[in-house]
């Protein structure tokens, strides 16, 4: 989930790659003589074909801007709007954006057909920034219990980044302001992956923790037998707790009363809006979810021993050389943003699956736990295993079997 660089809106690359591929001399249109006027003085003739051009030009715009975009609701060609319904900050640079599609659409395309369930483990949507022309993706907050899906709200929880051109833009927009969506667009399928394993670790920095809590949720809600460990990193307390006006820098919580990370349980005192999201899945799946936090102002963090205590209970893999969706060697070069002919080219008869460690957050934490994701070509791919990851593969090679590591 690092930081995402994406500057075409397609609605505008419709056009865009005509005027950018013409060469300073090549002419346009080519207008036969007997259509030019024998009477015209040189300098007309020359007009001519600009004036051609120029209405070409006007008209093709004019098509652009002033024709009907022909989808109304959500969907991965162009954008369309959304009304903020509401905003609930949680720290000065963060808060839970709330928002509503202008129009009804009886078959959103991330839900299953006549259900409330999402359709996909792992999903994101582009919002775009209509003032600068650019996109970023960011992950809906997975619904909780009795939560309406159908009317096509969602919920994000977004942080602004200092520099950041959208993350600032988006966090200066009040309620009844509107936001342009795109999507949705598919994540790595976890539970393909997952497959006849049980045991996820998901390793959050910040915001990172909402795909986090769309995996643990697709998972958990998968088979009654699956786990998962939401460890999770934030720069201040206050993501997860509200602070009191005054209140020591200390820990004053039982909840944090070790240095250590400490365990989330159902009952967070004072709960931030993000606390209370977390509280609410753990009171919901009990055992199967553990939530750890560490607190960077605290100096509590998720060590090599911590990563290594919760890879600890996952259980024997077989070796899946050559499958798309099993091999770490085959994710090197893959996009998060999965391609929808991906398969698995395991027998069925080997029980094809394995425990994953996936890492999200920003580059410089993904590269601290699992190594750096790697430009190729334009795009984000997954890179090698590293940092502490990497470590612990080569301490116990059986975890580089056992465990496939994800960078998000
Ligand atoms: C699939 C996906 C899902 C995402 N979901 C969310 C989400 O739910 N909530 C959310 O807040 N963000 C999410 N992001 C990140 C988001 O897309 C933007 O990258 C982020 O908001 C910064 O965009 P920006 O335009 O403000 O910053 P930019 O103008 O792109 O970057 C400004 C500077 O900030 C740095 N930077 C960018 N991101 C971070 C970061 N996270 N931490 C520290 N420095 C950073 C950049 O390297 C750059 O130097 C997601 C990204 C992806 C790829």
């Amino acid at each position: 989930m690092a930081a995402h660089f994406r500057i075409i809106l397609r609605s505008s690359c419709k056009w865009t790659p005509k005027y950018s591929s013409i060469q300073p001399h090549t002419p346009i249109l080519r207008i036969p003589k007997r259509f030019l006027c024998t009477t015209h003085t040189r300098k007309e003739a020359r007009a001519f074909p600009s004036i051609f051009i120029a209405i070409g030009l006007i008209g093709t715009a004019a098509y652009y801007v002033l024709a009907p975009t022909s989808h109304k609701t959500l969907n991965s060609d162009s954008f369309i709007p959304y009304t903020i319904t509401s905003r609930q900050p949680i720290s000065p640079t963060s808060a839970i954006f709330t928002i509503s599609p202008h129009h009804h659409d009886p078959s959103l395309p991330y839900l299953l057909p006549s259900s409330q369930e999402w359709k996909y483990p792992l999903w994101s949507v582009e919002f775009k920034q209509p003032e600068v022309q650019i996109a970023r993706h960011y992950t809906p907050l997975p619904p909780t219990d009795g939560e309406n899906t159908k009317d096509g709200t969602l919920s994000f929880y977004i942080r602004a980044i200092g520099g950041g051109e959208m993350s600032t833009y988006l966090n200066r927009l009040g309620v009844g302001r509107d936001v342009y969506l795109r999507g949705p667009h598919k994540g790595f399928d976890v539970l393909k992956r997952l497959g006849d394993q049980k045991n996820v670790v998901f390793l959050a920095g910040g915001t990172g923790v909402v795909p986090g809590m769309q995996v643990a949720r697709a998972v958990l809600e998968r088979d009654a037998t699956t786990s998962v460990e939401l460890l999770w990193a934030v720069r201040k307390r206050e993501e997860l707790q509200q602070c009191r006006q005054g209140a020591s820098t200390k820990p004053w919580w039982n909840f944090w009363s070790t240095a250590a990370p400490a365990e989330l349980t159902a009952e967070v005192e004072e709960p931030s809006a993000m606390g209370k999201q977390l509280a609410r899945m753990k009171a919901r799946y009990g055992q199967r979810l553990t939530i750890r936090v560490a607190v960077d102002e605290e100096r509590t963090r998720f060590t090599e021993r911590d990563i290594k205590d919760a890879l600890a209970g996952g259980g024997r893999a077989l070796p899946s050389s050559g499958c798309q969706l099993h091999d770490q060697c085959l994710h090197v070069h893959a996009s998060e943003f999965e391609d929808p002919d991906t398969k698995c080219q395991c027998s069925p008869a080997d029980r094809p699956g394995k425990n994953l460690l996936m890492v999200s957050g920003p580059d410089g934490f993904i590269a601290y736990y699992a190594g750096d994701k790697k430009w190729i070509g334009g795009t984000l791919t997954q890179g090698t295993v590293g940092g502490v990851a990497g470590v612990l593969q080569r301490k116990n090679p059986a975890l580089a079997n056992d465990w496939l590591v994800l960078k998000l």
